[in-house]
Order: structure tokens, then sequence, then C-alpha cells
């Protein structure tokens, strides 16, 4: 669907990856150039990344900020068993369905890959709501 693919990889940003057979090229190791460009605080612009320990480094540090959230989320799903007086209501398919929807058009929106922010987000509903429904068990014995 887009013109951008190839190097750039653009295909796999679409909703649906590509059935593509693996290549049999052999590339050098690293191949292609530095593609994350981000600012530091204090303004200057930094091109990573060398090694894949470098990228490791900086998947690590996301992935601390993103159980930070994740905690975060936990706490605000077991809050809203508060508004709930009946275990079926604890589960909403269709605010969870909004949910992934939202997650889904914003990915497009800022440009990452969709197929990511759908299956993080279906994950993140398959287990808030076991969780929530846990919590609403929990204080209705
Ligand atoms: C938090 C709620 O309860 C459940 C959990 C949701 C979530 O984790 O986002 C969404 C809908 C419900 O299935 C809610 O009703 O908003």
């Amino acid at each position: 669907s887009s013109s951008l693919t190839g190097a750039s990889g653009a295909s796999c940003y679409a909703s649906t990856l590509p059935s593509v057979p693996p290549s049999t090229d052999d590339r050098p190791v690293p191949w292609g150039s530095p593609s994350v460009h981000f600012s530091a605080l204090n303004g200057t612009l930094t091109t990573c990344c060398d090694s894949l320990d470098e990228i490791r480094i900086a998947l690590d540090d996301i992935d601390e900020k993103l159980l930070d959230l994740l905690n975060q989320r936990a706490a605000y799903v077991r809050e809203a068993t508060r508004f709930k007086s009946t275990r079926s209501s604890v589960n909403v398919p269709s605010r969870n369905d909004e949910v992934v929807q939202e997650a889904e058009e914003q990915a497009e929106h800022i440009g990452m890959p969709v197929t990511i922010a759908r299956a993080t987000f279906e994950a993140i509903l398959n287990s808030s709501v076991p969780f929530e429904q846990c919590i609403f068990d929990t204080s209705h014995p």
C-alpha cells in the first residue's frame, strides 16, 4: 500500500504485517546506518545505535518505564471495582474494544507499528479484566 517500502521498512508499520519469505542474503553486520534520533535533555541531537548492547540498554530502560506505567494502570483498574456493584459489570467488552481501537488509531497517528499497539493493548485488557475480577471477588466474599 505504500511506495516507501524497502530499506526503510515502512510496510512493517501497517496494521497487517506483509508475508514475505526470509531473505537468504549474506549481510554485513551491522548493516544499514543508525536510525534512532532523539534529543537529550540538553537539546543535543543524538543518533543510536552502534551496537546490539547499546540497543538492549535502551530497551531495558524503556521496559522499566513501561512497568512503572503498567503498575499505575493496574492501580486504577483495581480502583474501578469500587464503582461496580455486580461481578458481571467488571468486564465491559464494549469499553475493552474502545481501548484497543483507540490505541490502534493513536499508533497510526504517531507513526508506530499498529501490530505492536494492538497486541500490547489486547494483552493489557486480557490481563486487566481477570485482575479486576480477582480484586472484586476478594472484596465480595
Ligand atoms: C477499568 C474498567 O474495567 C475493565 C477494565 C478495563 C481496562 O483495563 O481498561 C476496561 C473495561 C473493563 O472491562 C472499566 O470498566 O473501565
